[in-house]
């Protein structure tokens, strides 16, 4: 006897529409170069990420430093628009009530600024719910003791903080990093080039017979630079992302610790942004120079180098450099944008593991973001 199988379409067993997709609440602070192409990035991915991982991605808060844009549903294509009809002055605090007032769970502070006084509001935002997700380098490098608080903070509200656009952009860098230091490999060097504006500065300019402050000029247009260049110039942001690599293994270090060579002439290190944007032809006598006195086929490289004991907590010697290599080593060959890590361990001895890529850009760097927003969206269970 044969049995005949009836088959239901499942869409009439279960109304999928239904089903609830976890619904993520993201509120961006800074949408400059790297925050807008986050938004646009998130706009134009959800209805696949929605298809294939069920999550729902709602930017309800969009800021810059001046107003806010609130919208519980989400925001639209037109969002810059939008905010620019209907944008409110704001204070942080505002966001939090308005997650608060609607009811909104499954919460990600992302901050896309710059800005050091806007991280003094991490603590609230973990303290109503909110998991963090920066590209911000600045929370990472302050006093340890707020490094430690926050952590702890953290920990007992059981939120994450993702950062890992804070070295090398989009890279995947401070992971592979963290899971090698803590699956116990001992890491004894990190050096390389961390700086994806000065690398396109250094390797432009010691390859084509263009000005220095020319070359500048493209990399901040190309959105490589820091909203102020004189921070990628004088080195603190390479020592920032050194200072956050040695936190990373455990290192009690400052940024106080970092030996920093300052490339901005002396006259040009305190004056305002706009003016130093006008002199920046006062650079180039000084970089013509140093590029003559070069010793034969060697090129400029900005290197980062952490090293000494790192077996002790204050054990490292970090230091920034403007040097000299050959042309055909690992660093002298580098092209375009692109940052090297060398990261050197006990097991792997003199080969060291090497991350080399894009290593500053709007667009690659908003979607490393994106990627920490989905790790967090992964674990959320609501
Ligand atoms: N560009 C790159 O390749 C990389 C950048 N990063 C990091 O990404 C971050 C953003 O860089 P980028 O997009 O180039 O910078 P931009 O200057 O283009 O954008 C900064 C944004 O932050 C906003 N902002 C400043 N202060 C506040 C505040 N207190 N509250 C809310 N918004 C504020 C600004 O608003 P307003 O216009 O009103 O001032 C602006 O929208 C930086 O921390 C940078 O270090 C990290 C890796 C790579
Ligand atoms: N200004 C930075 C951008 C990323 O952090 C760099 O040049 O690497």
């Amino acid at each position: 006897m044969s049995t005949a199988t009836v088959e239901i379409p499942l869409e009439q067993l279960i109304n999928l529409e239904k089903i609830k997709k976890k619904k993520i609440n993201i509120a961006i602070f800074g949408h400059g170069n790297v925050g807008s192409h986050l938004v646009n990035q998130i706009i134009s991915s959800k209805e696949e990420i929605s298809r294939r991982r069920d999550l729902d991605l709602n930017i309800f808060a969009i800021a810059n430093s001046k107003t806010v844009l609130l919208q519980q549903n989400g925001l639209s294509k037109n969002w810059l628009e939008e905010k620019t009809e209907s944008g409110k002055k704001y204070i942080p605090e505002e966001v939090i009530s308005f997650a608060k007032n609607n009811n909104l769970q499954n919460l990600i502070l992302v901050d896309n600024t710059a800005d050091s006084s806007f991280v003094q509001n991490y603590s609230s935002f973990v303290e109503n719910g909110f998991h963090l997700v920066s590209s911000n380098k600045i929370a990472n490098t302050l006093d340890l003791n707020f490094y430690k608080e926050l952590r702890e903070k953290l920990t007992s509200k059981k939120r994450q903080y993702l950062y890992e656009t804070n070295v090398g952009a989009g890279l995947p860098l401070i992971d592979t990093i963290k899971l090698l230091h803590l699956s116990g490999e001992n890491i004894t060097r990190i050096r390389g080039v961390f700086s994806g504006s000065l690398s396109y500065i250094f390797n432009t300019f010691s390859e084509e017979d263009r000005s220095f402050s020319s070359v500048l000029k493209s990399a901040i247009d190309k959105g490589f630079t820091e909203p102020d260049p004189r921070e990628d110039l004088c080195g603190n942001d390479v020592g920032r992302k050194l200072l956050i690599l040695a936190r990373e293994l455990d290192l009690h270090n400052e940024f106080d610790d970092i030996s920093i060579q300052n490339l901005i002439p002396k006259d040009l290190r305190n004056v305002s942004k706009e003016e130093f944007l006008n002199r920046l032809q006062e650079l180039d006598v000084p970089f013509q120079i140093k590029k003559k006195n070069q010793p034969k086929d060697c090129v400029f490289r900005y290197v980062a180098d952490l090293h000494g004991d790192l077996s002790k907590e204050t054990g490292a010697i970090l230091t920034v450099n403007l040097t000299s290599v050959p042309k055909n080593s690992m660093l002298g060959a580098l092209k375009g944008s692109d940052s090297i890590f060398e990261i050197y361990t006990e097991s792997y001895g003199d080969n060291p593991i090497v991350i080399q890529g894009a290593g500053a850009g709007a667009a690659v760097t908003a979607r490393g973001v994106f990627g920490d927003i989905l790790r967090i969206s992964d674990k959320e269970h609501n």
